[in-house]
This record gives C-alpha cells, sequence and structure tokens, in this order.
C-alpha cells in the first residue's frame, strides 16, 4: 500500500509521540493528512517503509521537475532522521501498557488532533489540517476529465486510462464479427494506416471509432433525437464516408463503412441533381438493371438505391481490387505485362458475367476496363486447410475474382433504348443503329478490352484506326499471343456479328477452358483417390464387425467388457488413416 502510495505522488512522514506513530501524509498538491497510528504497528511499518522506498534521493523519476528542494526535507528519507525515532527514549516505552490498550484493534486509529509537537516551521510548511484531499478523492479528482493545467505524473496516467476507457464504449461504427477474411484483413491493413496517417478520412474513422460524442446522444430524450434522425441524410446517419475511389461520367464513387453493419460498400452518388435530367435515366437503368440482375459472382452486387436531394445514390458491394483499368495503368507504368494465363482468365470471368446478363434478356453495352472491378483472393491463411482454392464463389487459382459494374447503359434486348457507351468500344452495328444483335456488341467490346489489357496501344475515339479495328485488323501487341488465343480475340472482333461467339460460347471455349479443366481433372482424381481410401476403410470396419457379432464369446483382453451387441460393438481400431477425421468432405469445385 505505502509503495502505491508513493507511486501516487504521496509522501508520508513517521513521527512518534507518545507511543504513538503519528503518519504525516504529503501529497503533491500541497495538502498534507494526519494519521495516528498504534504503537504496535509502528516497528513493522516502519520497516516496510524502509524496504519499499527508495530514500536515497530526492529526485526520483518524473518527480524532479513537480517538486521543490522543500519537498526532500518533509519526505522521510534519509537514516538520519529515521535513526532518531527507533533510538528514541519513548521508543524504548513500547509499552505493553500501550500495546494492551492497542491490542484487539488492528485498524489505524482515528486522525489526531492537530496538537503535535513538531516545530512550528515545519507545521507551516506541513498546512497542517488543511487536507481536504484524502487519497482516495485524489484518485477520483484525478479520473475526472483533463484540464490544461499541468498535472503530476499519477493524474496524467489516470487521464491516460479514462481516454482508453472511452476507447471501449459502443463505437459509432458497429465492427463485424462475421466479415469475410478478405474484408477482415483489408480492414486492419486500413485501419493499421490509418491510424499511421493523419488523413482526413483516417482522422473521421478514427474519431467516429474513439469518440462518445455520437454514443451520448444514446441519451438523448427521445424527441430530440427524432429530430436529430430527421435532420440527418439517410446517406450520413448509415454511413460513415471513408474516401472517394472514383469520379465518372455519372458522378462520384466514394468507400464507405455501413455503421450498422460495419462493412465496406463502394457508394455512387450523382454528381448534378438528377431531377428531369437526362441522367436521371441512366441512374434509374442501373438500379432497374441492378434489381434485376440479382446476385452472381461475376457482376459487381446491388444492395440498395434511394434518392437524396434529388441526387441518386446507389450502394453496391465494394470490390478491393479497384477497377481493371487502374490495374492496367498501374502495369503500364511498372513495365509488366498480363500474362496469357491470366488474359485467358479474365475473359472467361467477364464472360460468365455476360452469359447471366445475357441470360436475363439484358445487354451491358459499357464493357471496358474501368467498369470491370477486382476483388482480391483472401490469404493464404483464410484458406483452410484441405480446402480448394477454386470455390464457387468464382474464384479461380489465379485469385481474383472479376466484376462487372456500371450498369448505367444496360437495356434490354426485346425493346432495346440504347445510350451508347464509350466510343472507343463502340460496336460499328451499334453506331449505324442495327440493334438486332446487341449482346455481341458486349463481345466485340470484351474483346477490345482483353487488347487493353494484353499491352495494346490506347484505342482510338474515331478515325482511320477506329474503322481498321472494326474492319478486324489487331493493333500491334508488345508480346505475341500463342495463336489459337489471337485467333479466339480475332473472331471477337469479327466485323460480322454473327461469327462472333456469345458469351455462353466463350465459357466453354477450349482455349479457355483447357487449363481449367485440367486441373478439374486433377482434383477429381484427387477426390477419387479419397473416396477410394475411404471405401477401404468401411470394407474393413464392416468386416470385423461382422467377425465379432459371429464369435461372441472371443477372448477379449482383461477389464474390457464383451459387445453386448451389434450396436454397442467396440470401436474397431483403424489398421489404415486411424489420424483422419472420417467426416473429412471433398466438395466438388468449378461452375
Ligand atoms: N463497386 C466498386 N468497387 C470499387 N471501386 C468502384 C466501384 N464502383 C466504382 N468504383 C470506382 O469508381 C469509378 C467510377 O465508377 P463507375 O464506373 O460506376 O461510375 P461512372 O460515373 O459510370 O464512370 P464512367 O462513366 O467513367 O464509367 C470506377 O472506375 C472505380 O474506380
Ligand atoms: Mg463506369
Amino acid at each position: 500500500m505505502l509503495t502505491s502510495l508513493f507511486n501516487y505522488g504521496i509522501y508520508v512522514v513517521l513521527v512518534e509521540v507518545n507511543h504513538t506513530l503519528i503518519v504525516v501524509t504529503l501529497y503533491h498538491t500541497g495538502y498534507v493528512g494526519l494519521l495516528g497510528l498504534e504503537a504496535p504497528s509502528m516497528t513493522k511499518l516502519f520497516d516496510e517503509i524502509s524496504q519499499q522506498l527508495d530514500f536515497s534521493s530526492c529526485g526520483e523519476e518524473g518527480s524532479s521537475s513537480d517538486h521543490s528542494s522543500d519537498d526532500c526535507t518533509f519526505r522521510i528519507r534519509s537514516p538520519r532522521i529515521r535513526s532518531p525515532m527507533i533510538r528514541s527514549p519513548s521508543s524504548a516505552c513500547r509499552t505493553p501498557r500501550v500495546r494492551r490498550h492497542c491490542r484487539g484493534s488492528n485498524t489505524l486509529c482515528s486522525p489526531i488532533q492537530c496538537t503535535s509537537p513538531i516545530p512550528y516551521a515545519s507545521w507551516s510548511k506541513l498546512r497542517l489540517c488543511d487536507s481536504p484531499s484524502t487519497p482516495k478523492s485524489l484518485l477520483s479528482k484525478s479520473s475526472q476529465p483533463c484540464s490544461s493545467t499541468k498535472m503530476g505524473r499519477p493524474q496524467r496516467s489516470l487521464c491516460f486510462a479514462s481516454a482508453a476507457a472511452n476507447l471501449t464504449q459502443a463505437p459509432s461504427v458497429n465492427v463485424n464479427p462475421f466479415t469475410p477474411n478478405t474484408v477482415r484483413r483489408n480492414s486492419e491493413q486500413q485501419w493499421k494506416n490509418w491510424s499511421r496517417s493523419d488523413d482526413d478520412y483516417g482522422r473521421r474513422l478514427k474519431h467516429s471509432l474513439t469518440s462518445s460524442e455520437e454514443d451520448d446522444e444514446a441519451f438523448l430524450p427521445p424527441k430530440r433525437r427524432a429530430i436529430q434522425a430527421f435532420m440527418l441524410s439517410r446517406y450520413e446517419s448509415e454511413f460513415l464516408e471513408l474516401e472517394c475511389i472514383g469520379v465518372g461520367e455519372f458522378g462520384a464513387v466514394y468507400k464507405c463503412v455501413k455503421r450498422l453493419d460495419g462493412c465496406f460498400y463502394a457508394i455512387k452518388r450523382s454528381r448534378q441533381p438528377l431531377a428531369g435530367s437526362a441522367n436521371e435515366q441512366l441512374a434509374l437503368k442501373e438500379v432497374y438493371a441492378h434489381a434485376v440482375l440479382g446476385h452472381h459472382p461475376h457482376v459487381v452486387r446491388y444492395y440498395s438505391a434511394w434518392a437524396e436531394d434529388s441526387h441518386m445514390i446507389i450502394q453496391n458491394e465494394y470490390c478491393d481490387g479497384g477497377s481493371l483499368s487502374d490495374v492496367i495503368v498501374t502495369k503500364g507504368v511498372q513495365g509488366e505485362l498480363f500474362k496469357e494465363d491470366e488474359l485467358k482468365d479474365l475473359l472467361l470471368q467477364v464472360s460468365m458475367g455476360l452469359k447471366y446478363i445475357h441470360s436475363t434478356g439484358l445487354v451491358h453495352l459499357d464493357i471496358k476496363p474501368s467498369n470491370i472491378f477486382i476483388c482480391q483472393p483472401p490469404s493464404i491463411s483464410a484458406v483452410g486447410e484441405g480446402e480448394s482454392e477454386e470455390e464457387d464463389d468464382g474464384r479461380t487459382s489465379a485469385g481474383v475474382v472479376y466484376k462487372i459494374g456500371d450498369l448505367g447503359h444496360v437495356t434490354s434486348t426485346n425493346s432495346p433504348q440504347v445510350e451508347e457507351g464509350d466510343s472507343r468500344f463502340l460496336a460499328s452495328e451499334v453506331l449505324h443503329e442495327d440493334y438486332s444483335h446487341l449482346p455481341k456488341a458486349d463481345i466485340f467490346a470484351l474483346g477490345l478490352m482483353i487488347l487493353l489489357a494484353a499491352g495494346a496501344p490506347p484505342l482510338p475515339q474515331n478515325g482511320a484506326e477506329w474503322h481498321s479495328l472494326r474492319e478486324g485488323q489487331l493493333p500491334k501487341l508488345p508480346k505475341e499471343l500463342s495463336p489459337p488465343f489471337r485467333d479466339l480475340l480475332q473472331l471477337l472482333l469479327d466485323p460480322d456479328l454473327t461469327k462472333r461467339p456469345s458469351a455462353r460460347e466463350l465459357c466453354k471455349h477450349t482455349v479457355l477452358r483447357d487449363e481449367r479443366t485440367g486441373r478439374e481433372a486433377v482434383e477429381l482424381r484427387r477426390e477419387l483417390n479419397v473416396e477410394k481410401f475411404r471405401t477401404a476403410m468401411l470394407e474393413k470396419e464392416l468386416q470385423e464387425a461382422r467377425q465379432a457379432a459371429l464369435s461372441p464369446k472371443q477372448i477379449l483382453p482383461p477389464g474390457r467388457k464383451p459387445a453386448a451387441k451389434m450396436g454397442s460393438l467396440p470401436r474397431a481400431r483403424r489398421l489404415v488413416g486411424g489420424k483422419i477425421a472420417r467426416s473429412m468432405s471433398f466438395g466438388c469445385t468449378g461452375y
């Protein structure tokens, strides 16, 4: 206890008066407390002080600037002061009488009167009897909010603890415990980055997670809360905006965290008020398309949409790898190229998304790198043992998932209302208003997109080059592709749209599926072997069980009870694969 008092800047002076030990407590604030202590406890207490406190110097850590030299004179530190007390004549009279008097009372005596014979000079310095601060009240004072005034070390540390305690209060953004590993890892990394960085979003998120201001709102009267909620926009009340991740023709896209579920979303907000504008139709198209398309691994997932201040707001899945356009630019800067396998994978995945879109009677009409979004693979540790890396969520060996987004130009094949997309990717038949085979316009744009990813120079918006591309002349690539793959791309850009493969055909195309088929074959062979192994084990167990059932009077080792019936047969020890769990399952993969 003494040590802890000492740590809080409380110093104790012991003076013996008439067989009673006076404990003078000096606080760093200048206040002094007096306590009388029974004589029998005196020696014990004194010894404890001698052992636990360092009396060697006045300037212990953190206190040198906080204490004047006067303070040192009041701290009983030196043996010089200690000795007289022990050698004091009255100490010899630590009498049985006194002991008897105090026997049965091991507690401290009540505070004594201010009649101590301590010299006046010392008393005046001690400001005796002027001690409103007990250790307890000091502690409670310290836990009050920090003021700007200079504080002693104990108060500082208590304020810090109090700030830390705020962190544990309910944050204004929930943390979702079931977040998929990709997002969690990303959010952890982001959190670390934000914690380190001083950028505005980092500050906002940190503030939001640590501030108790918003939590205080929970204690507002219901009426005031209702007014506040009414004044807040849905966007502001439901989401915390983290950063702007893209600006396009339609508006800006923000990365946000939803306060309720703690997950990231991409929120697209129209730049200008939409009411009555041409963009209103585009925005509505996007919402209609998303709503009809539902959920597919290769289409950016839609969650919700609403209008606010006559701006359209669309809440979509957040793709942590950004857009394909970003990746192409980054690779270009780093002098890297997609490998042919990666290009095939990209083509296959986007074809799968298109196959789905086309199967619902819709066409995208704005396929281009900035509208293909990427979801990064989960960390290696997140893939469980024995799990295939190729899951049914569309992830392939390469890891990333490509998703078709930006459905602002989607229209139906039956009654097309074509809003031309980016002219660089526009098929010539659409320019000529031939809407009879619109899905093939998506295939044409897809072919150009793969060429860009393969390192083709920027596409022309018009002119001779634009036309030559539509006449089937492929641009020169920095690295030659294999002839079958190149032929396939040539087919995608065929001026005769009927020759272009459909998305469905592309998904089954041997050039794209060969590798995947090979991987699937290996996987299937592995599964087959496992099943054979399990069958062999089961047969062996069955055989043992049969034998045990046929010879009930078999000789059993001592201490082992005979099995009463088939159902309670002793569990046969597996001779093979004893360490493998029997419930192990091996799911099928692929699409
Ligand atoms: N779901 C998402 N996940 C991650 N980033 C996204 C997402 N949606 C959009 N972005 C980012 O925002 C940019 C613009 O998004 P989007 O294409 O949807 O808007 P837009 O206004 O239609 O743009 P544009 O007219 O250029 O196609 C994208 O290129 C991308 O960088
Ligand atoms: Mg876009």
